[in-house]
């Protein structure tokens, strides 16, 4: 890979996307604007919402988005036509993209990203986007559920070791603190994305040391700030008696910050540690705990009534252990015509979840005015006026017996413009800003959505010309069927 100093990006995508292009390119419709939607179909984790992030990358990658001399050489190599390559060579991102931001509470078929562009740039940028938003939406996720069970303590982002090699570490670092998260121990991360840096040290300082006494004395002769890893040898016999020992010792001199327990049982653990340290007198020494922890063993803890002021997560949460994929598609729903004109465009399936909503669409969060929470998303025909002085219907794209009526109610769009026609209008936000819009959507959520087992489903729906839209198309096409 390093042989070439100026790779790419832009072969990072699947082969069938250039082969798709070339085939396009040859029939002279590579121009032609078309709309696809990116959005998922499940809910991750079964929670009760998702977590949008990937922004932030999506903007980097189609800002640089050009074929280097090396990509378009290696694509000779593999015999594209010259022509195709010279249009390739010139190409970069001139379309429009809007999205929903960062940090915003999203939920399955609701468009997260929706592109607007020559139809040949539309398909080769399909896998990186995917590709991105499919991982840090899902780590953004899993972060937030563990954040919603422990409201009050540390989350510190331990995962680096564990996760799916290096941009996994980075990129997951990042969308475990959009989640909820305080503090990631990955350094690069903390410099790239300006996010708080936080960590202990390891066993294998004590190991060099062999000895716990030793080992703290030293740490704490270098820093300040000291926490003690406590479960090498013996946790209550050896580890948190020469915390105490060492914490006593030093004096100011120190910020005795606690003690790490990394194995054993850890709510029994951490009761009998809290009560020597009490005794002791270092009542606000804190207990941080680490250990392949997840939300249900946590829960598991604290209904033990363990004693954790911290909690250090890795392999679970980077990995998205339970979950893997979050299974986010990109979908067709509205092509150029010879003409000039939009046709809607729909991918029939036998299994109703799988069919696509076809048509260029305005997505709308329907706040009611007289409680201020979140009613649903309304997905709407992009021309279409959504008047907020009407009371609006809303009922379930499938089983639409389920309806409710809206008197009053106030819209928030969220897609947002990102790139128009290529130009980035878009100011990005940091880390905190995210994080803040994350707290605001969740505070307008009902906590029937948010519960850890068994949420409700939050209703996203169509309109009524959408909805209509959709059963015309699948009329048409089972009608075709039988022709
Ligand atoms: N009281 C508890 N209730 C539920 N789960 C717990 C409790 N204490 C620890 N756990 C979890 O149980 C698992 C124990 O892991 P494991 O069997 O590897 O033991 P360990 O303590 O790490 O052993 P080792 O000493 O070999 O490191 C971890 O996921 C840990 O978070
Ligand atoms: O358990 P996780 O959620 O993945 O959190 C990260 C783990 O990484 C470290 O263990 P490791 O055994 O790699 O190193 P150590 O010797 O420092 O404990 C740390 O002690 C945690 O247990
Ligand atoms: O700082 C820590 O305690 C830490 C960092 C990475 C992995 N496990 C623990």
């Amino acid at each position: 890979m390093y042989q070439y100093e100026d790779d790419s990006f832009m072969l990072h995508t699947d082969l069938y996307q250039i082969n798709m292009a070339e085939v396009y390119y040859n029939q002279g419709i590579h121009n032609r604007t078309a709309i696809f939607d990116l959005y998922f179909r499940q809910m991750p984790f079964e929670n009760g919402y998702a977590v949008f992030a990937g922004l932030e990358r999506i903007i980097d990658y189609l800002s640089n988005l050009k074929f280097t001399d090396s990509d378009i050489e290696y694509l000779r190599s593999q015999e594209y036509n010259e022509e195709f390559l010279g249009y390739l060579k010139g190409l970069k991102f001139t379309g429009n993209l809007r999205a929903v931001e960062e940090g915003q509470v999203v939920f399955n078929n609701m468009p997260l990203v929706q592109v607007e562009a020559p139809l040949a740039e539309a398909q080769l940028i399909e896998t990186a986007l995917l590709n991105i938003v499919n991982y840090q939406t899902l780590i953004a996720t899993k972060a937030s559920r563990i954040r919603q069970i422990t409201p009050n303590e540390q989350l510190m982002e331990f995962g680096s070791r564990r996760a799916h090699e290096f941009d996994a570490a980075i990129w997951g670092a990042r969308a475990a603190i959009i989640g909820g998260f305080d503090g990631t121990s990955n350094v690069r991360a903390a410099k790239l994305f300006d996010l708080p840096p936080s960590g202990t040290h390891a066993h294998s300082m004590i190991q060099a040391y062999g000895d716990d006494y030793e080992a703290f004395k030293a740490y704490a002769k270098t820093h300040e700030d000291c926490v003690f890893l406590v479960d090498t040898f013996d946790t209550l016999r050896s580890g948190v008696p020469n915390a105490i020992k060492v914490a006593r010792e030093m004096g100011d001199k120190i910020n005795f910050i606690g003690i790490r327990l990394d194995s054993g049982d850890i709510a029994y653990l951490s009761k009998k540690a809290r009560k020597m340290l009490d005794e002791a007198g270092f009542t606000e020494a804190k207990i941080i705990v680490s250990n392949d922890l997840d939300e249900v063993t946590i829960l598991s803890l604290q209904t033990q009534g363990a004693r954790v002021d911290s909690w250090g997560i890795g392999t679970k949460l980077i990995t998205a252990y339970d979950q893997p994929a979050l299974g986010a598609v990109y979908k067709l729903v509205a092509v150029e015509n010879k003409d000039g004109e939009f046709e809607d465009r729909i991918k029939i399936s036998g299994n109703v979840e799988k069919m696509t909503t076809p048509a260029k669409k305005n997505v709308y969060r329907i706040i009611n005015r007289q409680t201020g929470m979140s009613e649903g998303e309304y997905i709407t025909e992009y021309s279409e006026e959504l008047d907020t002085d009407e009371p609006l219907l809303m009922f379930h794209p499938v089983h639409t017996i389920k309806r409710k009526l809206i008197y009053s109610f106030d819209k928030v769009e969220l897609l947002k413009d990102i790139f128009t026609e290529g130009k980035l209008v878009y100011e990005s936000n940091s880390v905190e800003e995210i994080k803040e819009r994350l707290d605001s959507n969740l505070a307008i959520l009902w906590e029937e959505y948010k519960r850890f087992l068994n949420p409700e489903e939050y209703p996203v729906d169509l309109s009524r010309k959408l909805w209509q839209i959709k059963q015309d198309l699948i009329e048409d096409a089972s009608n075709k069927k039988l022709e």
